[in-house]
């Protein structure tokens, strides 16, 4: 059944790819550069629906559907048709928010399922949020959608850093008895396939198209659904709440930062910027293809802490402990970049090869 769901995702992907991009031209579907925009032509933005409509064959074909996968799909579809209209209209971040806040809600009334045992996350006993499931899923399903929109930034990012969270997904999920949530997460991976192939230009596809936020905002509402019913589902848990942060924390940690430092230059958190991650090693001379492998490496890193402490079953706090260590290293670490001077690292890097090549001729023929 995995095999025939990941063959069918893969192939309606493809031929929704193909479909769409000349419905993208006549319908303007297309993102123009301009002042943050820094790319090169007018770009098709099809890649979410036809990541949807890939996701939605495979699961509608092939998967066994419960009120669950059902209310997921549509709650899916209508976050790609709000993310359709932002990516053709620019919404207001009022309509956004409202819209995303609505689906959330229904995604937990349709599934019965929110946040509502973060685990012994501080080391004092479960948290059970009672009353305050449905704010408090709604903040962080909130938070994730925006930060997987946030690093769609640089070609292959986004794809990348969401390909990592779903093979994480795919290894806890096999290792417990969840074949639906496997099975998306399969499917998922397997229409991210041809659409990195196109975004990155990768043969055989020619012409470049971006995932848009109709595609962002699929991947952060589905990887949301996927670590809810993960970690709490009432007969048995896939993993622990705790770990599913260390599967998106790079996404995460990108965005809480991007926050803060907003809103301690009295900046709104709103506003669009070139103040992500990305933005910054690419101002300091990394290219983007360095940028996007450095930065699903980290992703990989985080991820790969989250399942061997799920695995070796590590306390909970020290977990999210360690989480919060993490999150303030990497505030120390990015912060000095902010202010580097542009293309330092690119020079740091020249500097650094020409050192070495000058050490391994004083190495071969001596100081005479
Ligand atoms: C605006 C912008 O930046 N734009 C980008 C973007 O451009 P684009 O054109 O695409 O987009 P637009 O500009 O058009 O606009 C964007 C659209 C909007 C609608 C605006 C939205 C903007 C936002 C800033 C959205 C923010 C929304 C929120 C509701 C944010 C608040 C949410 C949180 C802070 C919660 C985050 C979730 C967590 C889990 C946090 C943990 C993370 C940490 C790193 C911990 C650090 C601790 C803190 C200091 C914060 C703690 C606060 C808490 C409330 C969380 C505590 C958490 C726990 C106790 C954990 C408990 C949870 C669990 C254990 C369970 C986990 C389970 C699951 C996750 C299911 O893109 C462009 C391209 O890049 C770019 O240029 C442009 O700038
Ligand atoms: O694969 C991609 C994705 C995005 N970009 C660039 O980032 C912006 C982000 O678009 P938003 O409308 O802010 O979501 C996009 O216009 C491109 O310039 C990219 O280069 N490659
Ligand atoms: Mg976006």
């Amino acid at each position: 059944m995995l095999i025939l769901s990941l063959i069918t995702s893969l192939c309606a992907t493809w031929i929704a790819l193909h479909l769409l991009k000349p419905v993208a031209h006549r319908a303007h579907l297309l993102d123009i550069p301009q002042g943050r925009k820094q790319h090169v032509g007018a770009v098709p933005l099809i890649g979410g629906m036809s990541i949807f409509i890939g996701v939605a064959t495979a699961v509608v074909l092939i998967l066994p559907t419960d009120a669950a996968v059902t209310t997921w799909l549509l709650c899916a579809l209508g976050i790609v048709l709000l993310g359709v209209a932002d990516d053709a209209e620019d919404l207001s971040v009022k309509l956004r928010i409202s819209m995303q806040i609505l689906l959330t809600l229904a995604l937990c009334i349709g599934t019965g399922l929110s946040l509502e045992n973060l685990g012994n996350l501080l080391g004092l006993g479960n948290i059970d949020l009672g009353v305050f499931s449905y704010p408090f899923t709604i903040l962080i399903v909130l938070g994730v959608i925006n930060a997987f929109n946030m690093i769609d930034g640089i070609d292959g990012l986004l794809g990348s850093v969401a390909m990592v969270t779903f093979l994480s997904l795919v290894i806890l999920f096999s290792l417990s008895t969840h074949p639906t949530e496997l099975g998306v997460s399969v499917i998922f991976i397997a229409a991210l396939i041809p659409y990195l192939l196109n975004n990155l230009v990768l043969p055989p596809f020619k012409q470049k198209i971006f995932m848009g936020d109709a595609g962002s905002m699929l991947i952060g509402l589905s990887i949301s659904w996927l670590l809810i019913e993960g970690t709490q589902d009432p007969i048995h848990t896939a993993f622990r709440p705790v770990t599913a942060l260390w599967l998106i924390a790079l996404p995460l940690m990108d965005m809480v930062r991007v926050i803060l430092v907003r809103l301690r230059s009295r900046r709104s958190p709103f506003a669009a910027g070139r103040d992500h991650l990305h933005h910054l090693l690419l101002e300091l001379g990394m290219s983007k293809s360095a940028t996007m492998l450095t930065m699903a490496a980290i992703a990989l890193v985080f991820s790969s802490i989250g399942i061997i402490t799920e695995q070796l079953q590590t306390s909970e706090s020290y977990m999210f402990y360690g989480f919060l260590l993490t999150f303030l290293a990497y505030l120390l670490t990015v912060s000095p970049l902010v202010k580097a001077e542009k293309g330092s690292l690119q020079r740091w890097m020249e500097e650094k090869s020409l050192t070495q090549t000058a050490r391994k001729i004083l190495a071969k023929y001596g100081n005479n």
